[in-house]
C-alpha cells in the first residue's frame, strides 16, 4: 500500500511477474502502475504491504542490480550525448566490454548514426529509443518499462516487441506498463488491470475475457473496456 497524503496511490495490489514472462500492466491515468514501478525501483517506500524483486526487498543493493527501470519521462541530461548517457550507465553498473552491447542496442534501435547527438537534437522517439538502450545495457533479469512504447513509430514499436520477447525467451522478467494495447496484446503473457490502485483482475487474454463475459478470441482493448468503468 502507498499513500500520497491523503490519496491512495495503490492498494490491494497482490500480483506476481514470473522469469520469463512478459507482463503488461494496464489501468486508467491515475490507476497505480508508476507507483508500482516507483516501489519496485527503490525511489518510494511502500507504506504497508510487501515487494520483492528478484526475491529482495526494492531498494537493496541486490535488488539494484537485478533491476532495470525506465520511467515515464526518463531522465536525460543536456549537454551530454548519447554515447556518454550509455557509458555513464555503464559505469554505474561496472560493466565489462559494455561498448559491444552499446553498439549492438544502438543498431537495433537505429541509433548507431546519433551517438554524438545531444537530447535536444533528439526526437521525441528517439530519445525514448536512448531510454530504451540505457535500460537494456546491463541485462537486467527484472525489466520495468514505463510506456516504453510511447512515441515509437510502428518499426520502432515492433523492434521493441521483439527485443522484449528475446529478453523474456532468455529468461528475463520483463514488466510494461502500456496503454498501448495493441503493442500489450501481441507481446503479454499476462496482464495485469489495475483499477484505483487495486487489481481488478490479473491473467492472460483469454482467461480475461473469459473472466469479462466475452469469448475468448477478443480482443484486450474490448477486454479491458468489458473490466474497467469509465475513469473519473
Ligand atoms: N508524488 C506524488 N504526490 C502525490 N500524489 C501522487 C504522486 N505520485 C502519484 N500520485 C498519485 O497517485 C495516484 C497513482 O499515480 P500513478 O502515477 O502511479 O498512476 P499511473 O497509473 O502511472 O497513471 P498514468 O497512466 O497517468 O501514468 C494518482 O492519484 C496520482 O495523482
Amino acid at each position: 500500500m502507498k499513500r500520497y497524503a491523503e490519496r491512495t496511490a495503490v492498494d490491494g495490489a497482490a500480483f506476481r511477474c514470473g522469469y520469463g514472462q512478459i507482463t503488461a500492466l494496464l489501468g486508467h491515468n491515475g490507476a497505480g502502475k508508476s507507483t508500482l514501478f516507483r516501489a519496485a525501483a527503490g525511489l518510494v517506500r511502500l507504506d504497508a504491504g510487501t515487494m520483492l524483486v528478484g526475491g529482495h526487498p526494492p531498494g537493496s543493493t541486490r535488488a539494484q542490480q537485478a533491476t532495470s527501470y525506465m520511467p515515464e519521462q526518463p531522465d536525460l541530461y543536456p549537454g551530454v550525448s548519447v554515447w556518454e548517457h550509455i557509458s555513464f550507465i555503464a559505469l554505474a553498473y561496472g560493466l565489462p566490454g559494455w561498448e559491444r552491447r552499446a553498439r549492438h542496442l544502438l543498431e537495433r534501435f537505429e541509433l548507431g548514426d546519433r551517438r554524438d547527438a545531444l537530447p535536444h537534437e533528439l526526437s521525441q522517439g528517439l530519445r525514448r529509443r536512448l531510454a530504451l538502450v540505457m535500460a537494456l545495457l546491463h541485462g537486467a533479469e527484472v525489466l520495468l518499462l514505463d510506456e516504453p512504447f510511447n512515441g515509437l513509430d510502428p518499426h520502432s514499436a515492433l523492434r521493441l516487441r521483439t527485443t522484449l520477447s528475446d529478453l523474456a525467451a532468455g529468461g528475463a522478467a520483463v514488466v510494461v506498463a502500456t496503454h498501448i494495447l495493441h503493442d500489450a496484446q501481441r507481446i503479454a503473457d499476462q496482464v495485469i488491470v489495475l483499477e484505483h490502485g487495486r487489481v481488478k483482475a490479473g491473467g492472460d487474454l483469454s482467461s480475461l475475457a473469459h473472466k469479462a463475459g466475452l469469448s475468448r478470441q477478443a480482443g484486450l482493448e474490448e477486454v479491458y473496456l468489458a473490466l474497467t468503468s469509465e475513469p473519473r
